[in-house]
C-alpha cells in the first residue's frame, strides 16, 4: 500500500456505512401512516431487535456527536419516558402479531439517567407487547460518573446482560479539554456494580484524536483498559464536526491532531489490545476470542447496525425516541430527532416518523456487498450478484474500486474483493466504491480514518 495514497484516503470525509443508504439519504416521503403500513406488512416468521433512545445527559462532553440535550431536572425525563411507553403501544399495535425479540439496545444520551423504577416499568412493558425469549440479549450504554448502586442493581432485575460503558480515554489533561472528568477508579467502580448486579459482558467505547491526545496517551489508556478486562472495545476516531454540533466549538482545534498522527494513535491503540488478547473486528472494534462478536467474525455472521458491528441478525429493527432509526424489510424509518417535537408528535399520533427511504432492488444489493465488506473486509460480489440476479460486471468497473486496487487498498480475485490487512482502517474508502449516493448528501462527514 502506497503510504502517501494511503494518507491521502484517510483524510477523506466518508460515511460510517451503519446503514446503506446512509441517514443523510432519508427523506420525508416516508411518513408515519407509511411507517404504520409497512408494520402492519410484516410476516410472523422475521425476528426483530428493539433500540430505545434516551437523548439525556446531566452534562455536555464537548466532543460529543450523539443525539443528546443536557437536562438537569427529572420531570421532563420522565414525561419523556411516559412517550417512549406510548410509542411502543402504538407500534405492537400495528403489527398483526407479536414481535418475536432478540436483542434490545438502550442507547443514548444516557439511558440510566432515567429512574430505576422508569426502567423497570419499560423493561416490563416491552416483554408484555413483544415476544422477548429468555435469551434475548439487553444492552444498555452507560455514563461510569452517573452511574449508582440502585440503578445497577435495577438493570440486573429487568434482565440486563451487556452494558456499554463510554470511557474515551483516561488521560487527565485529554479529559479537561474535552469536559469529561472520570478517573480510572470511577470506571472501575462502575464495572465492579455491574458485576454484582450480575451484568458481566462489558463494552468500552475509546476515541482517539481527541484534543492534546498523543500516541502515549492512547497507548496508556489501552494498557489501563487491559486492566479492567471488558469483553469489547469500540475504538472511534473523533469526528470534528461544528458546524452541525455547536458545542464542539468549545474544543481547541489547535490541539486537534493531524491525519497522520490520528492514524498513528489508532494503530496504536490497536497494537496494545492485540498485544492484550483482543482480536480485531471491522475497523473499529476489538473482543476477547471468546465473546460472541469474535465467534460471529469468525463464522462469517457479523454484522453492522447503527450502534456499529453486531452479531446480531435480525429482520427488522424498530427504533423508539427521538431520532431513532428503524429498519424493515421494506426500508428505513427515522423519529423526529427535536425531544419537545418528538413528544408533540407521539401525542397527536403515537408515531414521531419523520424521514425515512423505501428501498429498491439495486439498494439492496449495494447494502448486501457494502456490509460484507465492511464486516468480513472482503465481499463475494459475484456471489451476491447471483443472488440478486443481476450481472457483477458493473459493479466491479466503477472508476473508484480501479483507483483503489491501483493504489494497494484492495485486491481483486475473480469477483471477490479483498482488503489487505494493512488497509483496514481504510475499508470505508473500498466500501464507497460500492455507493452509488456518494457525495450526493451535501452534509459533512467525518474523516475515513
Ligand atoms: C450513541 C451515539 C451515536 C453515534 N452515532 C450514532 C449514534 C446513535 C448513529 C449515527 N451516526 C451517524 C448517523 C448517520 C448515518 C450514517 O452515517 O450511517 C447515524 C445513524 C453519522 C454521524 N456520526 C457522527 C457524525 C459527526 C455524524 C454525521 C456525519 C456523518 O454522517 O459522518 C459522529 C459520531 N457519533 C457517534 C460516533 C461513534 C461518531 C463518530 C465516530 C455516536
Ligand atoms: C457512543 C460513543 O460514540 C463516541 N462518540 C461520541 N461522539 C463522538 C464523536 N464526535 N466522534 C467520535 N466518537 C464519538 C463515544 O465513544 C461514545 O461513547
Ligand atoms: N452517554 C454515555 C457515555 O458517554 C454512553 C456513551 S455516549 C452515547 O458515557
Ligand atoms: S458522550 Fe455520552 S455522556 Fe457525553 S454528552 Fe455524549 S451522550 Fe452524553
Amino acid at each position: 500500500m502506497n503510504e502517501d495514497k494511503a494518507s491521502a484516503y484517510g483524510d477523506e470525509r466518508l460515511p460510517r456505512y451503519t446503514s446503506y443508504p446512509t441517514a443523510p439519504h432519508f427523506s420525508d416521503a416516508v411518513t408515519a401512516d407509511v411507517y404504520a403500513r409497512w408494520l402492519g406488512e410484516l410476516s410472523p416468521d422475521l425476528s426483530a431487535s428493539l433500540y430505545l433512545h434516551v437523548p439525556f445527559c446531566r452534562q455536555m462532553c464537548w466532543y460529543c456527536g450523539c443525539n443528546t440535550t443536557v437536562m438537569r431536572s427529572d420531570a421532563p425525563i420522565s414525561a419523556y419516558v411516559a412517550e417512549l411507553c406510548r410509542e411502543i403501544d402504538t407500534v405492537a399495535g400495528c403489527v398483526p402479531h407479536p414481535l418475536t425479540v432478540g436483542h434490545v439496545h438502550f442507547g443514548g444520551g444516557t439511558p440510566t439517567i432515567v429512574a430505576p423504577h422508569e426502567f423497570l416499568a419499560l423493561m416490563a412493558l416491552l416483554r408484555r407487547r413483544f415476544d422477548l425469549g429468555p435469551d434475548a440479549e439487553v444492552a444498555v450504554e452507560i455514563d461510569p460518573r452517573r452511574l449508582e448502586r440502585p440503578m445497577a442493581q435495577a438493570l440486573g432485575e429487568g434482565g440486563v446482560n451487556r452494558a456499554s460503558l463510554g470511557v474515551q480515554s483516561f488521560d487527565p489533561l485529554v479529559q479537561q479539554a474535552i469536559n469529561r472528568v472520570q478517573s480510572y477508579a470511577v470506571t472501575a467502580a462502575s464495572v465492579e456494580m455491574l458485576h454484582e448486579a450480575g451484568i458481566t459482558a462489558v463494552n468500552f467505547d475509546l476515541i482517539y484524536g481527541l484534543p492534546h491526545q498523543t500516541v502515549q496517551s492512547c497507548r496508556e489508556t489501552a494498557r489501563q483498559c487491559l486492566a479492567l478486562r471488558p469483553a469489547r472495545l469500540s475504538v472511534f476516531g473523533y469526528a470534528h464536526v461544528p458546524s452541525f454540533k455547536p458545542h464542539q466549538r468549545l474544543i481547541d482545534e489547535a490541539a486537534l491532531p493531524n491525519g497522520a498522527e490520528r492514524r498513528r494513535q489508532a494503530e496504536a491503540i490497536a497494537e496494545v489490545l492485540c498485544a492484550g488478547g483482543y482480536r480485531r473486528i471491522g475497523f473499529d472494534h476489538y473482543a476477547l476470542p471468546d465473546d460472541e462478536l469474535s465467534i460471529a467474525e469468525r463464522e462469517g455472521r457479523l454484522h453492522r447496525n447503527f450502534q456499529g458491528y453486531t452479531s446480531d441478525a435480525c429482520d427488522v429493527l424498530v427504533g423508539f425516541g427521538a431520532s431513532a432509526i428503524g429498519r424493515l424489510p421494506q426500508g428505513y424509518v427515522q423519529n423526529e430527532p427535536l425531544p419537545r417535537r418528538y413528544s408533540r408528535l407521539i401525542g397527536e399520533r403515537g408515531l414521531a416518523t419523520v424521514k425515512g427511504y423505501a428501498l429498491t432492488a439495486d439498494d439492496r444489493l449495494r447494502a448486501d456487498i457494502i456490509e460484507r465488506l465492511m464486516c468480513d473486509l472482503a465481499v463475494d460480489v459475484g456471489a451476491i450478484c447471483a443472488r440478486h440476479g443481476t450481472d457483477p460486471a458493473p459493479l466491479m468497473n466503477a472508476p473508484r474500486l480501479g483507483d483503489v486496487v491501483r493504489d494497494g487498498l484492495a485486491r481483486i480475485e475473480g469477483h471477490v474483493v479483498r482488503v489487505p490487512d494493512e488497509a483496514r482502517f481504510l475499508v470505508r474508502t473500498i466500501a464507497a466504491a460500492f455507493d452509488a449516493y456518494l457525495g450526493q448528501g451535501g452534509r459533512a462527514h467525518s474523516r475515513a480514518v
